[in-house]
């Protein structure tokens, strides 16, 4: 203790590294270590992952220890290593030992609960006459072998943000995640036939499209704007795009990331292969591109705070992210990092939205889900009633065309709620609805016409007020002009 206080050098590193050297010449195996977590961001390293999943099929015959957990197939668990455990694999005719190892490392701040956080690592033993097979074929065969079984045992999962207040660690965590399970499809998607099959061929492309994003030097990524009225299937077609490509979910809530930073950092840490989602984009946060109106808003936000109690104000703190900081986020440099990233936007007021947001390159396609048309209820009729075909149909055809619906209050009325009720009673209640909501559209219409004539007649009163009141005007004109406006009113 004395000499490592006191003393410049560190007698126990020479003496590991003598002990080195000299196992080396004893000892004729070489290890490689792969840590679960690596890197700045201690990000979960992608080669240990891989690794998991290689070793999965070779342990589930050999370990002792094993860990079970669900994947893709809910019935059959997929089984990994557990700490400490050693299992040979064969390639070449040649012997690998991979061991598993578990350290515990305790959190050195002072709390009422201790951290205990877990290092996990493999480690790969061969002898070392095989150094260059392993780093020529070994490694790269065990990495694509155990990405495949990895995607093969995947299951979909959904990330929401977490607040940055809950980013620091060992393991920070920026996104948590639960399985998807979202069971809308594109099959069970109510929308113009054509339509669909556009946007599905379009997804095919993107998704086999690596060598034509490298070629023609554009990023692999694609934006989607989905507007259209509440209850048009936004949402819905989220899920049906993410079953389809079967990629996870990133549902991004703007609201609690602070700054651009943290959304770059939110950037950084999503995987390939995903969705990233980010709903009512016009509600999020003052993106609306009305600048002037934006700052005003600002200096007035910034009163309000100066006037609370010390304390509050944090708290009253909104996020700053910026229109420009989420022009960068899907379109910037850092956009690129990763690549294989469709970027979905939901509105329900397309024009709202800023158009440097929704440019071409930004948001590639912009796709409208609108009120049901024939084509839509047909599926919803298919999804919830399983006929393809009723006498009604005809009826319901053309109330459609008169009437604005949503596909959700169809679905809603086409669903069966009791035993007693068949396909000919849901859709009587879907004609019932329908021709509700068109007495209702025209007694609004009717309303609306005759508050605009009174409001034109007013107008046109208070003008003939303001004529009558002019110096020019003599006493016969004036009351000539009130007749007329009694006549009219
Ligand atoms: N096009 C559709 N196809 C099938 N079902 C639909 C469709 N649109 C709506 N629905 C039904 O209505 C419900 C609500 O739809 P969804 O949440 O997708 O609407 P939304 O457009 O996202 O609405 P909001 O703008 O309010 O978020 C869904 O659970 C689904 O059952
Ligand atoms: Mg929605």
């Amino acid at each position: 203790t004395v000499i490592q206080r006191y003393s410049p050098f560190r007698p126990e590193t020479i003496l590991i590294k003598c002990i080195h050297k000299l196992t080396s010449f004893i000892y004729p195996y070489v290890q490689i270590k792969i840590s679960e977590y690596t890197g700045e961001y201690m990000k979960r390293s992608e080669a240990y992952a891989a690794i998991e999943a290689y070793l999965s099929a070779s342990c589930s015959q050999r370990a002792h220890n094993l860990k079970a957990e669900l994947g893709k197939d809910s019935t059959k668990p997929v089984l990994s290593m557990d700490g400490h455990e050693e299992v040979t694999d064969e390639f070449g005719g040649t012997t690998f030992w991979w061991s598993s190892n578990t350290s515990i490392r305790q959190t050195q701040a002072l709390s009422l609960y201790p951290d205990q956080e877990e290092k996990r690592s493999y480690r790969l033993t061969f002898h070392k006459s095989n150094r260059q097979l392993v780093l020529d074929s070994y490694l790269s065969h065990v990495l694509r072998e155990g990405r495949e079984v990895g995607i093969r045992n995947r299951r979909r999962k959904l990330y929401c943000n977490n607040p940055s207040s809950n980013w620091g660690g060992y393991r920070s965590k920026v996104w948590s995640h639960v399985a998807f399970e979202h069971p809308s499809r594109f099959e069970t998607l109510a929308m113009d036939a054509v339509k669909k099959r556009k946007i599905m061929k379009d997804l095919e492309a993107f998704r086999k499209g690596k060598d034509y994003y490298a070629k023609i030097g554009k990023a692999w990524k694609r934006g989607y704007l989905l507007y259209g009225p509440p209850g048009t299937g936004k949402s819905s077609m989220i899920a049906a795009i993410a079953d389809f490509l079967d990629y996870d979910v990133y549902d991004l809530e703007l609201t609690t990331v602070k700054d651009n930073t943290e959304l770059r950092k939110l950037f950084i840490e999503t995987t390939g292969k995903s969705v990233i989602v980010i709903e009512d984009i016009d509600c999020s946060l003052d993106l609306t591109g009305q600048r002037k109106q934006k700052s005003k808003k600002e200096e007035d936000k910034s009163e309000e705070k100066k006037n609370l109690p010390p304390g509050l104000e944090e708290e009253k703190e909104s996020s700053k992210v910026t229109l420009s900081g989420l022009l960068n986020f899907i379109d910037g440099l850092w956009s690129a990092c990763g690549g294989e990233r469709l970027i979905v936007f939901t509105t329900n007021h397309k024009e709202k939205l800023d158009p440097a947001l929704i440019r071409r390159g930004r948001m590639d396609k912009h796709i409208e889900m609108s009120y049901c048309c024939f084509d839509a209820f047909k599926v919803l009729a298919k999804n919830y009633l399983d006929v393809d075909s009723h006498p009604l149909f005809g009826t319901i055809q053309d109330l459609m065309e008169e009437v604005k619906i949503t596909p959700a209050d169809v679905a809603e009325n086409l669903m069966q709620k009791s035993v007693d009720e068949d396909a000919g009673s849901c859709l009587e209640k879907l004609i019932q609805a329908m021709n509700k909501a068109r007495e209702e559209e025209a007694s609004k219409q009717a309303q609306a016409s005759i508050e605009e004539i009174v409001g034109r007649q007013e107008k046109s009163g208070a003008k003939e007020e303001e004529t009558s009141k002019h110096p020019m005007c003599d006493g016969e004109d004036m009351e000539g002009e009130g007749e007329k406006k009694k006549e009219l009113l």
